[in-house]
């Protein structure tokens, strides 16, 4: 090596990684510069999870070698990873809410050769760290009393913390509104000029030109280009992503009714401790109209679904479906009655991992067609109509009878929006419909929800991703703490007006 070459902090050379079916990475090669923001992208199922938890120590490639600063390194544990400087922030935030920063940053980290922890110089070393890094974070704060941005600042501090000079983000602005992703590059900015190397995943391409030094493109399994910002717009690192030219998008036209499906009225919810969670929500959706709603997470909005879904008990409030009162229904009869939902959280409530693709088609359907025929389960029906799924949601997989842990997780994003889709619903209820879908896949999903608005389906829209509500909806609010605060006309607003609204530091917006 000349001495005019840059140090490498990762340099992964070679690596393929098979699964039953599947070839997940298929000579994989990255080199990410020492000191740079690296972003990793590709379309759902491209291999990008799967080649950070090489990285991490989390999976065995079968083959390939990975270098960490230039030396060959074998990585069998996380706990390798992380004694060579290599620390992962994952999407799903894994803090306990009810400790403070500094026992959350501790924890997990005890001195191996027992003895006590010292708090001490803990505290004093997250203040450090918080300083020299701009973090703004507080050992003793309750993380309970954290916003989401602030959360994720403790998880990076947390790995700094255990020696982190390598750091891997998988999708960190997935849930940060547009003020917090400014926030996050200024950190990561702030990092990198210190000498770290960070290597994050992003299916947001803006975000990703204004942010990494270099970007590596994955295409089915396999490394396809390594690019700069400069060389490359967003429309043509999406089509480096998907190897042909994206559809150009359709003007939008309005297909609202004058006919209400969803009335909701003087919903209230209280939290076990008394507080108002959802305070006396009104609003109506017709058919035909996709009502969005922005909100920073944990002001209401999973509240307001499952009250919908009627998973959570209201206080008071009522709630009617096609002139029909469903406010004491079970979820069950909600869903027979024509709801489709999409919950915030595929793994809990989405899909059963460790079931085939067709079993979870069954899923919240057992009492409808295809799934069942008067009372038996239809498994022929059930089987049909996934292949119709895998087909038109290009839910990317080796056959419907692999479990639904095989997928990545867009695949089973996609797999639960064709699903909750079928058996023509009168409403859908969707939480992040396409968090962690790659555009192609996304474009797919938009459409057929466009199609489905445009033959009377009425939609609540919730998503942390301001175009995706900007782009699809007819109407929208923005929810806080617990209430709707101002409604913008979709064609009029722009992201930074809503980003502002969200966090209650806008002027109200204009009221309709
Ligand atoms: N444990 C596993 N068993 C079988 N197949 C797997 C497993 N993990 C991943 N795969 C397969 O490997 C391929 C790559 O998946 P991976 O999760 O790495 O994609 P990704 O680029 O991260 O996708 P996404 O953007 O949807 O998160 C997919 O086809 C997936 O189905």
């Amino acid at each position: 090596m000349s001495t005019s070459e840059p140090a490498l902090a990762v340099e992964l050379s070679g690596i393929t990684k098979r699964f039953p079916g599947v070839v997940a990475n298929s000579d994989v090669n990255v080199a990410v510069r020492t000191g740079t923001v690296h972003a990793l992208v590709g379309e759902n199922g491209a291999g990008k999870s799967t080649l950070m938890k090489i990285l991490y120590g989390m999976q065995r490639p079968d083959e390939g070698t990975i270098s960490i600063d230039g030396s060959p390194t074998d990585l069998t544990t996380p706990a390798d990873a992380i004694a060579v400087g290599i620390g992962m922030v994952h999407q799903h935030f894994m803090l306990a809410d009810n400790l403070t920063v500094l026992e959350n940053v501790v924890l997990g980290d005890e001195p191996r050769s027992g003895g006590g922890i010292d708090f001490k110089a803990a505290r004093t070393k997250i203040k450090d760290i918080s300083a020299r890094y701009g973090l703004g974070v507080e050992p003793d704060r309750l993380v309970d009393e954290l916003g989401v941005g602030e959360r994720q600042r403790v998880e990076i501090l947390k790995v700094l913390f255990r020696g982190a000079r390598i750091l891997i983000l998988d999708e960190p602005t997935a849930v940060l509104v547009p003020q917090e992703v400014d926030e996050l590059f200024g950190n990561l900015r702030e990092l990198k000029s210190e000498g770290l190397t960070i290597l994050f995943i992003s299916h947001k391409l803006d975000e990703v030109l204004s942010v990494a030094d270099d970007i590596t493109v994955m295409r089915r399994g396999t490394t396809v280009a390594s690019v700069s910002p400069g060389e490359v717009t967003a429309r043509q690192l999406a089509e480096l992503m998907v190897g042909s030219a994206l559809p150009v998008p359709e003007l939008r036209e309005s297909t609202v009714t004058e006919t209400p499906v969803l009335e909701v009225e003087g919903l209230t919810v209280t939290s076990p401790d008394g507080r108002a969670v959802l305070d006396a929500m009104s609003f109506t959706i017709h058919a035909g109209e996709v009502l969005g709603i922005a909100g920073v997470e944990g002001n209401g909005q999973a509240e307001l679904v499952e009250a919908l879904m009627g998973i959570r008990p209201l206080q008071s409030g009522r709630i009617m479906l096609q002139d029909k009162d469903i406010t004491k229904l079970s979820t069950r009869k909600r869903r027979d009655a024509g709801v489709g939902y999409v919950p915030e959280d595929r793994h809990r409530q989405g899909v059963l991992l460790e079931a085939t693709l067709w079993e979870n088609r069954i899923l919240g359907h057992q009492t409808r067609a295809p799934s069942a025929r008067g009372l038996l389960l239809n498994r022929a029906g059930a089987r049909a109509d996934t292949e119709r799924i895998v087909e038109e949601y290009d839910v990317r997989t080796p056959s419907i009878d692999v479990a639904a842990a095989s997928l990545s997780g867009g695949n089973q994003q996609k797999l639960i929006v064709g699903r909750e889709m079928s058996g023509d619903p009168v409403l859908l209820i969707a939480s992040h419909p396409t968090r962690g879908v790659d555009v192609g896949a996304q474009a797919a999903i938009w459409e057929q929800i466009r199609k489905a608005r445009a033959e009377h389906l009425a939609v609540l829209l919730i998503s942390a991703d301001l175009d995706e509500l900007i782009g699809m909806s007819d109407s929208l609010a923005v929810i806080l703490r617990g209430k709707l605060v101002a409604s913008y006309d979709p064609t009029a607003v722009t992201p930074e007006e809503l980003g502002s609204a969200m966090t209650g530091a806008g002027d109200g917006g204009p009221h309709d």
